[in-house]
């Protein structure tokens, strides 16, 4: 297919998504308890955006020419890898098919895309769609499957050249081994966190709290850079602390399909008694529990808005990736603190950075270890903009131009020139 061929399939992708977004925000709801509203109104539009986007870099994907030394007529090609293996998690699996397709797509690869056994049928659905718009068969291939059989094979594969994978670390910590000890395949990773959201002495405290709120509770705190490290400034504590109970408080749960829910249930039983789990170990190590803390109401997953204060930084909920809503309330009195226990951690997937100051905006963002820094924002996720991890939060960019480089090769030409006008 030539690379305006393949833009034209995904930019008719993209019209049949939005065509078809009420019935595919309903089988994402469906399938994930996120609510209907967050489906229709976040995910489907960054599906069909994500999928213009890289239909845009299709036919704008070239190598260069070399000026070698001597007479020779350099070239370097910018080839498709091959068969990219895809492996992706249950939080969000409309863009997680978007971030890792559409790439990979524009390319020009063949990609075989494993979804996560909890959520198996928005992909499929949105797979009909795409070959609707032209695919060829055996482009795309989407596998249902579990883990460590369907997902460990494509990860050993000796036939799939690049791997990109999307979940925990300690999945992600095996993916690389298998593709290690099969053929060597360059894997991507996109892995967990325990992102700090920073809230200095001069912020708009309702802002920050509002803000703070959403970035940990958003997606049933599902996300994997989640606000999940809630660093308050001393002066501003005592009022953020009771905000933000007050906020948890009001946070509507119940049925996802309902209008006003801003909460649905857990993805399944194991992670809704994970995160109980959490929440005692957080009673246990001695914060103080201000809201929530059980299931709410005595029927499917769903868990009460919790919120912790004086939180100190060697409890559990403090370092542990905790995938639920949860929030972490830990207090600090300078930046040269901050910074220091912000970055001691494994992970640097993430952080927010919520103050009026440029000078202190500046000095966090540059200072923090981290793939992403939202100001004054926070879960900003445009098509353009990279997104990935440093340390044990990740391998590699997703998204903008920078996830181009994940799926293509390069091939260098070298041809001699006779009688180079030049010599
Ligand atoms: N960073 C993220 O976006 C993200 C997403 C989901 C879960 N998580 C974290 O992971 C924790 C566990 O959730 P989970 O068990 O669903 O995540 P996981 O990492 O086990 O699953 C993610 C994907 O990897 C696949 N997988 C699992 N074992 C595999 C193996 N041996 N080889 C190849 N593929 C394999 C799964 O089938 C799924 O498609 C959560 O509590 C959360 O902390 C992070």
């Amino acid at each position: 297919m030539t690379a305006y061929e393949r833009c034209r399939v995904l930019l008719r992708f993209a019209d049949l998504i939005e065509q078809h977004a009420d019935e595919v925000a309903a089988l994402e709801t469906w399938d994930n308890g996120k609510t209907l509203t967050q489906s229709a109104g976040a995910e489907v539009p960054m599906l069909a955006r994500c999928m213009r986007y890289y239909a845009g870099w299709a036919d704008k994907i070239h190598g260069l020419v070399v000026p070698a030394d001597g007479a020779h007529h350099a070239q370097v090609l910018h080839e498709p890898v091959g068969v990219a293996g895809q492996i992706i998690p249950w939080n969000f699996p409309l863009l997680m098919f978007a971030w890792k397709v559409g790439p990979a797509l524009a390319c020009g690869n063949t990609v075989v895309l494993k979804t996560a056994e909890q959520t198996p049928l928005s992909a499929l659905y949105v797979a009909s769609l795409l070959h609707e718009a032209g695919l060829p068969d055996g482009v795309l291939n989407v596998v249902s499957g579990f883990g460590p059989t369907a997902g460990a094979a494509l990860c050993s594969h000796m036939g799939v050249d690049k791997l990109a994978f999307t979940g925990s670390t300690g999945t992600g910590q095996i993916v690389l081994e298998l593709a290690a000890r099969s053929n060597l395949k360059p894997v991507t990773l996109e892995l967990g966190g325990k992102s700090p959201f920073i809230v200095m002495d001069d912020a708009d405290v309702d802002q920050a709290v509002e803000l703070a709120h959403h970035a940990v509770f958003f997606n049933q705190g599902q996300c994997c850079c989640a606000g999940s490290r809630t660093f308050v400034h001393e002066r501003v504590y005592d009022e953020f602390v009771e905000k933000s109970k007050a906020r948890a408080m009001k946070r509507v749960v119940g049925d996802p399909f309902r209008n006003g829910v801003e909460q649905g249930p857990q993805i399944d039983e194991e992670q809704f008694k994970k995160i109980l789990r959490y929440v005692q170990s957080g009673v246990d190590s001695g914060a103080t529990l201000l809201a929530g803390g059980d299931r709410a109401g005595n029927r499917g997953f769903y868990i009460q808005p919790t919120v912790f204060a004086d939180a100190k930084d060697d409890m559990k909920i403090a370092r542990e990736e905790i995938f639920g809503p949860v929030q972490t309330i830990l207090k600090f009195s300078g930046v040269e603190e901050v910074i220091r226990r912000a970055n001691a951690s494994h992970y640097g997937l993430a952080a927010g950075v919520f103050t009026r100051s440029l000078g202190a905006a500046n000095t966090l963002s540059r200072a923090l270890r981290v793939g992403t820094v939202w100001v004054n924002c926070y879960d900003v996720f445009d098509a353009g903009i990279p997104f990935g991890g440093y340390k044990m939060s990740g391998v590699g960019r997703e998204k903008g131009v920078y996830a181009l480089r994940n799926y293509l090769q390069t091939k260098a030409v070298v041809t001699p020139i006779r009688g180079a006008a030049w010599l």
